[in-house]
């Protein structure tokens, strides 16, 4: 199959049958009909349909390199500056669909899988069939298209195992035996976003030190959702419900973030990138490139919720009347100017784009890095603005039942904004209250702080990967000598 349409996402997603809990009980029947993941699953069926709209196929699809037919554009290698900017295109459309909500739309995983196959030939230097194992695994979910989630984080009890071992607290996940049929892992990894509506799952953790000679912690692998052994938990969904008038987010965007638990799954081998060689698996993130060519990705996200949040702004002091006061206005700009770096970030990423050993036309990091720094302190900051601009009004939000109530002439009348009826101006103070306020707002703001690591790990990305200090460094010793 090439390319997918919604419908067969959905169908794929409902007969795979994970094992997946949520609320104490495990989830029966078809997914995309449970309340928890309906919404997020509709909007991901409507980006898989766009593949196939006349308006947009030819920007979100190119020729399968073994078939000849049309697979999603995000699997695809950039050779050229025009690539870069076709992927760009592609990218851009889907997160302008989810307005930057979705963390984890496909287009994510699609390129950091694509960066990960353009560099199997460094596992070549432990194990050639690991390389050629990745090689096919990227085939077939271009091929397949196949949706994609991953984990690379363990719980926080895990992280020192040697010692907490002997204290009976959970090791790190690990690899327990082998055979003939492949690997048995056993262990837990800490956050799944899409665990639960996706086809497969990529499985690549930081190695915990070891003793041994093939370290038991290093490993990377893929393997179906549903594979025997793998439970799926959830946490609490964050859905209010189903109204699109009173959840207009999270009824649309709740993305499921879920723990994984490997209870003696059996990889099978073909499916086995990396096994027992730490030193590999810690090369294999920086010199797949994988943060460059996955930022790409992010600043199409971060753009489109960028300028979600002005929008949403600029409606809020129309409604509000506040637009003649400089303080407010002071706040605009301040998105103003977090959109228009982000933009400019972007443009630079791509035009100073070059040639890696891979044969990838490779974004320019160091604005890529800067943008990773830069987005989750001002994400927090535009939150932030949205309450001081909302104030009361993100609290007042009677429910959209209200207006058909006895009690709807006078709050028809009460509630009316300067340029939007009642009935409008909550709708709007409802997005706000969403975005700024719910436990949806909460958990995108949490995302952003740390979804690409914590704040010490990308600033270290960015201090190293800066190269230019040297020449700076340079500069100023020439003029003092
Ligand atoms: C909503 C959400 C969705 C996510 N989805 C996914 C997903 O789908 N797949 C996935 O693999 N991961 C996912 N992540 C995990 C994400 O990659 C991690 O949150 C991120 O890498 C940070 O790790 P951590 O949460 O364990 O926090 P930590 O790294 O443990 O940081 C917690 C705090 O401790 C501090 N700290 C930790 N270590 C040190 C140290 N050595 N020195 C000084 N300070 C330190 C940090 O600065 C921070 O303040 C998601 C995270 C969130 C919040």
């Amino acid at each position: 199959m090439p390319m997918k349409n919604g419908l067969q996402y959905i169908e794929r997603i409902n007969k795979n049958m994970a094992d997946v809990w949520l609320a104490g009980e495990k989830v029966k029947g078809p997914i995309s009909e449970h309340r928890a993941f309906k919404g997020l699953m509709t909007t991901q069926a409507s980006m898989y349909d766009m593949q196939y709209e006349e308006q947009w196929k030819a920007k979100m699809s190119y020729p399968s390199p073994l078939t000849g037919d049309p697979v999603g554009l995000s699997f695809m290698q950039p050779k050229t500056k025009k690539d870069l900017a076709a992927r760009r295109e592609m990218m851009q459309a889907w997160a302008h669909m989810h307005h930057g909500f979705l963390g984890r739309s496909p287009d994510y995983m699609n390129t950091a899988l694509m960066a990960f196959s353009t560099a199997a030939g460094l596992l070549e230097e432990g194990n050639p069939q690991y390389a050629s194992n990745l090689k096919e695994y990227y085939e077939y979910c271009r091929e397949q298209d196949i949706t994609l989630s991953h984990v690379f984080i363990q719980p926080k009890a895990s992280r020192i195992p040697n010692v907490l071992d002997f204290f009976d607290y959970p090791s790190a996940a690990r690899v327990v035996d082998n055979n003939k049929d492949g690997i048995v892992v056993r262990g837990s990894f800490l956050i799944d976003t899409q665990g639960a509506t996706s086809d497969e799952i990529l499985v690549f953790p930081t190695p915990s030190p070891s003793t041994e000679d093939e370290n038991p912690y290093a490993f990377a692998f893929a393997v179906p959702s549903n594979l025997v052994g793998i439970e799926f938990v959830c946490r609490e969904s964050f859905v209010g419900g189903d109204s699109s008038y009173n959840y207009p987010l999270s009824s649309r965007f709740e993305e499921m973030d879920t723990v994984v638990i490997f209870n003696d799954a059996l990889v099978p081998w073909d499916r086995v990138f990396i096994c027992g060689d730490e030193k590999i698996a810690l090369r294999f993130f920086s010199e797949s490139h994988f943060y460059n060519h996955s930022s790409t990705q992010i600043m199409s996200k971060n753009i489109a919720k960028t300028e979600f949040l002005l929008g949403t702004i600029d409606n809020m002091i129309e409604a509000a009347g506040l637009d003649k006061y400089d303080h407010v206005i002071e706040k605009v700009t301040e998105i103003i100017v977090a959109l228009e770096t982000l933009k400019g970030l972007q443009i630079a990423a791509e035009k100073g784009a070059s040639r890696d050993r891979w044969g990838s036309m490779l974004p320019d990091q160091k604005p890529l890095l800067v943008a990773n720094a830069y987005f989750p302190k001002i994400y927090p900051r535009m939150i932030e603005i949205v309450q001081l601009i909302g104030s009361s009004g993100l609290i007042m939000i009677p429910d959209e039942s209200d207006f058909n109530s006895g009690i709807s002439g006078l709050l028809n009348y009460y509630l009316k904004a300067i340029n939007l009826d009642a009935k409008e101006n909550v709708q709007l103070s409802r997005l706000a209250w969403e975005l700024s306020v719910s436990s949806f707002g909460g958990r995108q703001a949490v995302y952003e702080r740390f979804f690409f690591g914590n704040s010490s790990s990308v600033n270290n990305r960015l201090y190293h990967g800066y190269s230019s200090r040297e020449m700076y460094k340079k500069r100023v010793k020439d003029f003092l000598s």
